[in-house]
């Protein structure tokens, strides 16, 4: 298990630049080497990095799955859908087919709506194992919160499902779908991307703060795997270690 890797920019453009820039030459790379690029996103701040810097870069959409670190169990018509802010912001400037970007069935019960993207996840990774992403880009909410993943909550023991239900989210909407540590943890890349002085906090405790009862966003520490921060200025302004600077 590799400890994270922290990489600061002075703004909050350069964070989405360096992420999406690091996000294909993952992919690239996969493609290269098995013809397939595995990624699951996330959404709140992520989703509008990635958003923005993903058409600017270069590489075969054809080879790429996209899946969902989480997505809130609402209408496609609900501002707060992750996939329908990826459909509006980034379909019509890349080549992905819709085909390959697997969202969240959101007529289905909350709990038929998890299996039934365990299920697809499945019809991707084939080997019948734990499916193994190339790339997570994961955000976290004030509260140390990753994924769908609260602080103290029971899904943070989920040992045998890959996606879960949640009907207790404390921050709304209520009812989401999330994938779990098994999943994240054996993930090759996770990423997370963190802007903002309101950050600050939270980034210091979980980057330097020692805890029997670790918060979700320093739960994530992928067995065979790296975990990269890519934060500004403002959120990894309170980081003790000096090396973690400019
Ligand atoms: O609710 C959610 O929040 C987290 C963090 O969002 P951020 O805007 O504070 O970065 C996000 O990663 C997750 O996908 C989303 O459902």
């Amino acid at each position: 298990m590799a400890a994270p890797v922290i990489r600061v920019f002075s703004s909050e453009s350069q964070v989405a630049e360096n992420l999406c820039e690091l996000v294909a030459t993952k992919a690239n790379a996969a493609i290269k080497d098995r013809g397939i690029f595995t990624i699951a996103v996330s959404g709140g701040s992520a989703a509008k990095f990635l958003c923005d810097g993903l058409p600017q870069v270069a590489t075969d959409w054809s080879k790429w799955r996209v899946f969902f670190c989480d997505e809130r169990h609402v209408p496609f018509s609900d501002p707060e859908c992750t996939y329908s802010f990826y459909k509006t912001n980034l379909l019509p400037k890349v080549a992905l087919s819709t085909d390959h970007i697997f969202p969240l069935n959101p007529e289905l019960t909350v709990e038929q709506a998890a299996d039934d993207y365990e299920q697809k996840l499945h019809r991707v990774f084939t080997d019948g194992g734990l499916p193994r992403f190339d790339v997570l880009v994961l955000g976290m909410g004030p509260d140390g919160h990753t994924c769908s993943l609260f602080p103290g909550h029971p899904l943070l023991q989920e040992s045998k499902r890959i996606a879960a239900p949640i009907s207790d989210s404390p921050k709304p909407p209520p009812q989401r779908v999330t994938l779990t540590f098994p999943v994240i943890n054996n993930a090759s890349c996770a990423i997370f991307a963190s802007c903002g002085a309101g950050k600050a906090d939270i980034v210091q405790q979980v980057l330097e703060g020692q805890s029997d009862d670790p918060l979700p966003a320093a739960r994530v520490r992928p067995t065979d795997g790296e975990v990269i921060w890519i934060l500004d200025q403002g959120a990894a302004s309170k980081l003790k270690q000096a090396s973690y600077k400019l």
